[in-house]
């Protein structure tokens, strides 16, 4: 990490996939308040990945709660028809893989022209290859450090070089004169591992099981985001 990526903010992301879905505007509201930075939205479709989830009705229904960008990722195929439906209902920042576009510059081309930030989201063995001709077209990339389709799995360790290798193109096309572009991790992240994860390279923090299954006695949401946020080094 160099020194000028040590004092950039960081985001923590709680995804609401380990929230209790009966009470999903309270939880909403309190992981705001709690201090995070976006709400992630993991969408699935039992054909892209095996788990089942949330629509845009959800999506839009739990928009009015907070005041947080929502940051939907879409696991679904295939996933045109589905953008303009998610930007609707409030989305900030859409996400998806591109095994699930046949082409891949037009749908991030789509995200962007509905007024939202465009994220390319990679598998653990997916390569980075796939990023080579799109760099001008993305605000995010996303890197699942495990497989997708459910939370409460292991971090996939490989995840760490990858993430190096990803910060690297990145400064490497800003310095060229290219946008910024965020560098978010998925899957795994806890506050044991959140230092190393950080320091290889990534910006962006998605934590569902971390958050939403922190003990009120260790002060609940707001306590496990703050810890997240120390351990990754900032206050
Ligand atoms: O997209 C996914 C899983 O497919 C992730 O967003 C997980 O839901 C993160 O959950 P934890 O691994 O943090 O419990």
């Amino acid at each position: 990490m160099n020194t000028a990526m040590k004092t950039q903010a960081i985001r923590l992301a709680p995804s609401i996939l380990s929230a209790d879905f009966a009470r999903l505007g309270e939880e909403v509201r309190a992981i705001e308040a709690g201090g995070a930075d976006l709400v992630h939205v993991d969408v699935m479709d039992n054909h892209y990945v095996p788990n089942l989830t949330i629509g845009p009705l959800v999506c839009a229904a739990i928009r009015p709660h907070v005041s947080i960008p929502l940051d939907v990722h879409l696991m679904v195929e295939p996933v045109d028809a589905l953008i303009p439906l998610f930007a609707q209902a409030g989305a900030r920042i859409i996400t998806f893989h591109p095994e699930a576009s046949r082409h891949v510059d037009r749908t991030l081309g789509m995200i962007r022209e509905l007024g939202c930030k465009a994220g390319l989201a990679l598998n653990p063995a997916t390569s980075l290859a796939v990023l080579d001709h799109v760099m001008d077209k993305l605000d995010m990339i996303l890197l699942m450090s495990v497989n997708p389709g459910f939370g409460g799995q292991k971090f996939i360790t490989a995840t760490l070089p990858k993430l190096a290798a990803a910060r690297a193109r990145i400064e490497a096309h800003v310095a060229s004169g290219g946008q910024p572009i965020w560098l978010q991790v998925d899957g795994g992240v806890t506050v044991d591992n959140i230092g190393a994860i950080r320091a290889a390279g990534a910006d962006t923090f998605v934590a569902g099981s971390a958050v939403f299954g922190a003990p009120d006695a260790d002060g609940g949401y707001r306590g496990v985001l703050q810890r997240l946020r120390a351990h990754a080094g900032q206050d």
